[in-house]
């Protein structure tokens, strides 16, 4: 059988980046990836015209650094997404155009969803980002879902309609599918609200040339012969003395294996012995979000002709979130659309056709006629992707913090944990697996014997 210090399992950012410090510190290691590409949950695409887009995570925040500094390392280049104009908000059939901080919203609501987020950021100043559930109110604030913190809240419709297109637009799940800690604890890992919100300044402020698969492109060029794609992972044997990881080509031991797959995957892995009662209960708490990611393409990008950032948020339609998604040269127009949480379920029944129309009724209603005959339109639904399972990342409801929080990246004997829904920083983002696969790496090196 053959042998390696460490294996991992996964070939996204995550397993990739603790691959890479492993290698770094002469240790053999074989990565394990299912697909027969490597980036997960980052995957690239040319549209008609030859233009790449980001059919998976394609932005990154200034505060971001971790994954920053890879980028730099690897010798990619970024560049700000287009932020300059106004946005455009839609609600019960109004269109409103704005350039200031009231999201297009009525004064009344406006003030609601300030006071809200005020109340919001003060609560998650006092979570615990190593500990969520050990945080001082842990108990009461994982007991409710934001859902029914919203509710109780306010009871002015128009901001509880924000709320309800704005936390899908971060999560890809509904308020009511995650506990408030969930909420306040993912709020705090990224800084505040508003950074995982805004463009410039916030989590969508850069992106890069070409796409972000090509971060993990080029480490796995770095890496070499040590990637097996086409390799799912089935099972983990573990013991004293080591582990055995059975993949569809055969079984390798080591001394360790990390496994850097969203936890959901992580749960279906067949383990020898079983896992303890509370990291399986971990994985059963832990579902995927729900999106369809559209990009529709144009000659040219007219809204920014009529002032628009191409930022829009849609209250009343499924496509809620739109970005302005054209290149740096703007040489062709794109914009960006998401289908979240029960919208992405609800449009997922649609076929591809009526999605596209209704997609493109949507962008008409935002940025006018002219958005009505798109050159290209492409999309991806990674709620059918069997290696992911939903985007963007897993999420706990009420209860699941406190009851289940402890497993999440604490290590099962010599089975080791990463993955961006493991990070206490940015969790969930791109950045978030990069300190993952840090961590997971600094765990196994301090444990392995030469
Ligand atoms: C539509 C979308 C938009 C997003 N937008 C952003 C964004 O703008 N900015 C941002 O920072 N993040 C964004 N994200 C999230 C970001 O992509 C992820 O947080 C990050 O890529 C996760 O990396 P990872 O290595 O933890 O997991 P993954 O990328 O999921 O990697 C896990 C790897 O394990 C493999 N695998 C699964 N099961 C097995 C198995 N049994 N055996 C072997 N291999 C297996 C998978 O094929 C995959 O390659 C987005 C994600 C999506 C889908």
């Amino acid at each position: 059988m053959h042998t390696v210090d460490v294996v991992v399992i996964g070939a996204g950012l995550a397993g990739l980046t603790a691959a890479r410090a492993l290698t770094g510190a002469g240790r053999t290691v074989a990565v394990l990836e299912a697909r027969d590409r490597v980036a997960g949950r980052n995957l690239g695409h040319e549209l008609v015209n030859g233009v790449a887009v980001e059919l998976g995570g394609q932005w990154i925040g200034r505060t971001q650094t971790e994954v920053l500094k890879l980028v730099a390392e690897l010798g990619l280049e970024t560049f700000p997404t287009y932020d300059d104009g106004a946005a455009v908000t839609v609600y019960n059939g109004r269109r409103t155009i704005y350039a200031d901080e009231t999201f297009g919203l009525s004064d009344q609501a406006a003030l609601e969803v300030g006071r809200m987020k005020f109340e919001l950021e003060a609560l998650a100043e006092t979570v615990s980002l190593s500990s969520p559930w050990m945080s001082p109110e842990a108990a009461e604030l994982d007991r409710k879902t934001l859902d029914e913190w919203l509710r109780a809240a306010t009871d002015d419709v128009e901001a509880l309609a924000f709320w309800g297109a704005v936390v899908p637009a971060v999560f890809s799940a509904e308020p009511a599918e995650m506990s408030l800690l969930h909420f306040l604890f993912y709020v705090k890992s990224a800084g505040t609200l508003d950074v995982l919100v805004a463009t410039t300044g916030g989590a969508q402020e850069l992106r890069v040339v070409g796409g972000t698969h090509l971060i993990s492109e080029r480490l796995a060029d770095r890496l070499g012969d040590v990637i097996t794609l086409g390799a799912p992972v089935r099972g983990i044997a573990h013991h004293a003395d080591g582990v055995e990881v059975c993949h569809d080509g055969g079984r390798i031991a080591a001394q360790r294996v990390i496994v850097a797959i969203p936890p959901t995957l992580a749960g279906r892995l067949h383990y020898e012995p079983a896992l303890p009662a509370a990291r399986d209960g971990l994985t059963q708490q832990i579902p995927m979000g729900s999106v369809i990611k559209v990009q529709v393409a144009y000659p040219a990008p007219f809204w920014r002709d009529a002032g628009l950032n191409g930022f829009a948020f849609n209250l009343d339609d499924p496509l809620c979130v739109t970005l302005d998604n054209s290149p740096p040269d703007g040489s062709c127009g794109v914009l960006v659309g998401f289908f979240e949480g029960a919208h992405a379920r609800e449009v997922a029944r649609l076929s591809p056709r009526e999605r596209r129309e209704a997609a493109v009724a949507t962008l008409v209603k935002q940025f006018g006629p002219e958005a009505a005959e798109p050159m290209d339109y492409v999309e991806q639904n990674w709620m059918e992707e069997e290696y992911t399972r939903g985007c963007y990342g897993g999420r706990l409801g009420a209860g699941g913090w406190t009851q289940y929080g402890a497993a999440l990246a604490e290590p099962v004997g010599r089975i080791h944990w990463a993955g961006a829904e493991t990070s206490d920083i940015w969790n969930g983002y791109m950045d978030g697996a990069v300190r993952s696969g840090h961590r997971a790496a600094a765990e196994v090196l301090a444990r392995l014997e030469r």
